[in-house]
């Protein structure tokens, strides 16, 4: 499940310009006929796909969008200038509607895309159109056409890549405030966030990533408890996770309780979400108990056993930005290694008896062997561990089970070994034939 980024924006088109009443006057010539030329036309509002957006962020902080009036009508019979039409730069995937209808006015999928939202308004004619026997110097002519003003709603569905997690209060808004351009709400009082907020990292390299704030967890978060579950379930999406922990110990909790806390809940929800990749960030370390905290929860962190890897411990301070650049180095080079999450064409041929396909990285925590007869046997721990949690009625239990087989790289293991489609694979028990 992606997040919905969505935004209303208001938008007009250009009015078009009046049309002129206007006579001729040539020397000699006493009462030249009509010569008021026609209002320009109004410009449009078009929406177009931009490929270097990611997020509907930048909305949040520019709403109106107006194209230019069309340029009135002249003398000599001259048209207004039609104004130029309003190009507004949208993240590809955008779904646009009318706010006030409700109606779907298109969506904008690809690069290049476009769609008029609001049609400029038609010049009005000028006097020269009027003329008749009956008035041959007519002193009207038409206004220009009203340019189309409407409320939009953008939505688009963003799946974040980097998640941050922690307990209320521990600096997590700040934290993205202090690295995008996204200002969301930061307090002194617990359940400060309430939605999820997107921000876009660029770092100074070009590469970028799509950063979600999500909303403090708590114990009994999955069993529903305060914000809990719906952002668990955002938390699943995020291919690696910021796990802040504020080292102040001001509120009297300590650092380690808290690690253990917030992947427990993690755990309760979905076991293998253990497995995903974490930075463990301690944060606020600009205050003066933080340093003397965060050596006692390093100790601790010694033995933790709940996180299948030990976690990396970054030290930041969000006000006065210590340690920000190298988090968010060790992210991207972190999320360059965690693979993206299948897309739907890529799911369950079956939702038995097949190997499913999905592009992954390299780990070898697994082993591949073969038997006489052909069958490929992937074995090891972890692999088995995955394989007994997993729940082959369920489709989600199976996609999991997928995302996890992708993740430690086993159908590519299997492909550089020679496999090929309609091999069989066994792991424990059961046997799967590979799709290649
Ligand atoms: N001294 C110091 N204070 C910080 C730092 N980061 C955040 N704070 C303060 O901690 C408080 C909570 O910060 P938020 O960013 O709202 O915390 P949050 O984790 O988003 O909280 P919820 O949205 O309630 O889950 C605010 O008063 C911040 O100013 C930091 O690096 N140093
Ligand atoms: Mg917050």
């Amino acid at each position: 499940m992606a997040f919905v980024d969505q935004v209303k924006i208001n938008i007009k088109a250009g009015n078009g310009g009046n049309g002129m009443v206007a006579f001729r006057r040539e020397k000699y010539v006493p009462n030249g006929g009509p010569a008021g030329g026609d209002g320009g036309k109004g410009g449009s509002v078009i929406l177009k796909v931009d490929e270097g957006l990611r997020t509907l962020m930048d909305f949040r902080y520019h709403r109106h969008f107006k194209a230019k009036n069309g340029g009135n009508g002249m003398i000599k019979g001259m048209y207004g200038r039609g104004a130029e039409n309003l190009y507004v730069s949208v993240p590809e995937g955008t779904t646009v509607s009318d706010e006030t209808t409700g109606e779907v006015l298109g969506d904008l999928l690809h690069e290049g895309d476009e769609l008029v939202v609001a049609k400029g308004g038609r010049g009005g004619r000028g006097n020269i159109h009027f003329a008749s026997p009956k008035n041959p110097a007519p002193e009207i002519a038409e206004n220009g056409e009203p340019g189309v003003e409407k409320v939009l709603k953008l939505e688009l569905k963003v799946l974040a890549d980097v998640g941050l997690v922690g307990f209320p209060s521990v600096g997590k808004s700040t934290l993205l405030a202090a690295v995008t351009s996204a200002k969301p709400k930061v307090a002194a009082y617990h359940f400060t966030t309430l939605v999820p907020n997107l921000g876009m990292v660029r770092l100074d390299d070009g590469r970028d990533f799509v950063m979600a704030d999500l909303p403090g967890l708590i114990e009994g978060a999955s069993q529903g408890v305060g914000l809990g579950i719906q952002f668990l379930r955002h938390v699943e999406r995020t291919r690696v996770l910021l796990h802040l922990i504020d080292m102040s110990g001001f509120d009297g909790r300590d650092a380690y309780d808290d690690f253990i806390k917030i992947n427990q809940e993690l755990k309760q929800y979905d076991e293998s979400l253990l497995d995903r990749s974490q930075i463990v960030v301690a944060s606020k370390m600009d205050l003066p108990t933080a340093a003397e905290n965060l050596q006692t929860f390093k100790k601790k962190m010694k033995k933790q056993q709940i996180l299948t890897v030990q976690p990396e411990i970054l030290e930041i301070s969000s006000v006065t930005r210590q340690g920000l650049q190298e988090l968010l180095i060790k992210t991207v080079t972190l999320l360059d290694k965690t693979p993206v999450f299948p897309t739907l064409a890529q799911r369950v041929q079956t939702t038995e008896g097949k190997m499913y396909q999905f592009d992954g990285d390299k780990q070898s925590d697994f082993e591949i062997t073969r038997e006489p007869d052909a069958t490929w046997v992937l074995s090891g721990d972890k692999l088995e561990r995955l394989f007994k949690m997993t729940n082959f009625e369920h489709e989600e239990s199976i996609m999991r089970f997928a995302r996890q087989l992708r993740g430690m790289g086993v159908d590519d293991a299997l492909r550089a070994r020679g496999a090929k489609a309609g091999d069989h694979v066994r792991i424990g028990k059961f046997t799967f034939e590979f799709v290649d």
